[in-house]
């Protein structure tokens, strides 16, 4: 039976001060307050303990779709992405094809719009091909029904500097984001792991930071040049942090993401050999991780961003040098961001709001996602425990891949309850798409 109003009892909004009562009808919340009831019909969900967030928004998400749908589809990684707690999620554009026309970038939205367990917004490619020589027709695919916000080669860099820029004046134009995956290539031309003495002793070959910083620094010029904004996908290293750092003191308009796996793991975890580790860029040194994780409390760091990378079993389970880069993400990452930073103090869950909803969703111009928790907006919300505890199980999970490099952990927090435009689009575990 489906219910005209949904009352969530006895949340803690943003886990920050008194129990309250939140009344959600027709997409939107309608009333917040200790003597809030709702009318006889309303779906009543106790919400005692629990703390309520506004819906997650992840800027950097792989599903596979078109092209490898063994590996996730619009509709698995959506439900991946419900269960995880967002209500939005960015999907890149190297799929095959590559998403770099309007018919790839509509039928993406299109299929998120149908499963309606959260807003798939598909990212444009920058390059035709991702191939890094000539620009796509950006303003079709943000004029498209996708309406699309965010361009990026990601899985690539685009490496050639007059590209870049000419893909910064056309964007400040359009007034749409470029994204770059920061790696100039020609650094790391055969590249599998960090280099440093953990893939010195273990014979990879490595990706140096300034591969990333390289290109850091540059992009930082040209968005300085262009007067336009530009954002680092995926930032490793202590070097981006301080380059971040210098291009904001500039007034350079310049953001950046963290992914959970960066802010969590380091390049000890190699010594298996075990490919479910193999990530572009590599996880680095716990130097590095430090630097992350103070980058983000301080706010050089803008926000996290999943990178939710699938990969097929065949794909991963190969020697460490051929397997493909990449590890899942979305139904760990605000567990990780718990357990990182929260824990330790570096963030409340007021700020865990900000990084993982309200930052990423202005960074993409999102007007209806990472609003505050008020009267008459847009019912996007993610309902937590924060006390809960539980073991990562990757063959449990919505992705059609398991190369999960948290399995087996004990993780804190978890998502009991998910709502997109007030429908619920996941509860304790289970999916429920349109
Ligand atoms: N992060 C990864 O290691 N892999 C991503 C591409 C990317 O984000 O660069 C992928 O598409 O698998
Ligand atoms: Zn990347
Ligand atoms: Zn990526």
């Amino acid at each position: 039976m489906t219910h005209t109003e949904i009352l969530l009892t006895n949340v803690v909004l943003y886990g920050d001060g008194e129990r309250t009562n939140v009344l959600v009808r027709d997409g939107v919340i309608r009333e917040i307050g200790t003597d809030t009831a709702g009318s006889s019909d309303a779906e009543v969900i106790d919400g005692a303990g629990r703390i309520l967030l506004p819906g997650l928004v992840d800027i950097h998400t792989h599903l596979r779709e078109p092209g490898r749908e063994d590996t996730e589809t619009v509709a698995t990684g959506s439900a991946a992405a419900a269960l995880g707690g967002f209500t939005a999620v960015f999907a890149m554009a190297n799929t095959d094809p590559v998403a770099d026309s309007a018919v790839v970038t509509d039928h993406v939205w299109q299929r998120g719009q149908e499963i309606g367990l959260v807003d798939v917004h598909p990212v444009g490619a920058i390059t035709v091909g991702l191939k890094g020589k000539q620009l796509t027709e950006m303003a079709s695919m943000a004029n498209g029904k996708a309406r699309v916000r965010m361009f990026s080669d990601d899985g690539v860099c685009v490496e050639n500097p007059l590209v870049m820029r000419r893909a910064l004046e056309y964007a400040r134009g359009l007034g749409v984001l470029i994204a770059q995956h920061a790696e100039e290539p020609r650094l790391t031309v055969g590249a599998v792991a960090h280099e440093g003495p953990t893939a010195a002793r273990l014979g990879l070959t490595g990706w140096p930071r300034a591969a990333e910083e390289a290109i850091v620094a540059r992009d930082a010029l040209l968005a300085r040049d262009s007067g336009y904004r530009v954002h680092i996908c995926h930032a490793s290293t202590a070097g981006t942090v301080e380059l971040v750092k210098w291009a904001k003191a500039q007034g350079i308009n310049i953001t950046a993401e963290v992914t959970p796996h960066h802010l969590l793991l380091d390049d000890s975890r190699l010594e298996t050999y075990d490919a479910v580790n193999k990530v572009n860029p590599p996880l680095r040194e716990q130097s590095d991780v430090q630097a992350l994780r103070s980058a983000l409390a301080a706010g050089i760091i803008d926000c996290v961003a999943t990178d939710h990378a699938p990969h097929a079993a065949q794909d991963k389970c190969c020697g460490f040098a051929h397997a493909r880069p990449g590890m899942l993400g979305l139904q760990t990452s605000l567990s990780i961001i718990a357990e990182v930073m929260v824990k330790p103090g570096l963030l409340t869950w007021r700020d865990v709001a900000r990084v993982m909803s309200e930052r990423p969703a202005e960074i993409v111009q999102l007007t209806d996602q990472g609003r505050p928790i008020a009267v008459g907006e847009p019912a996007n919300l993610a309902l937590v425990n924060p006390d809960a505890e539980w073991a990562v199980k990757s063959d449990e999970f919505a992705s059609l891949s398991t190369n999960n490099p948290f399995e087996g952990m004990v993780l804190p927090a978890t998502v009991d309850l998910t709502m997109l435009r007030g429908r619920i689009t996941a509860r304790e575990g289970t999916v429920f798409p349109l």
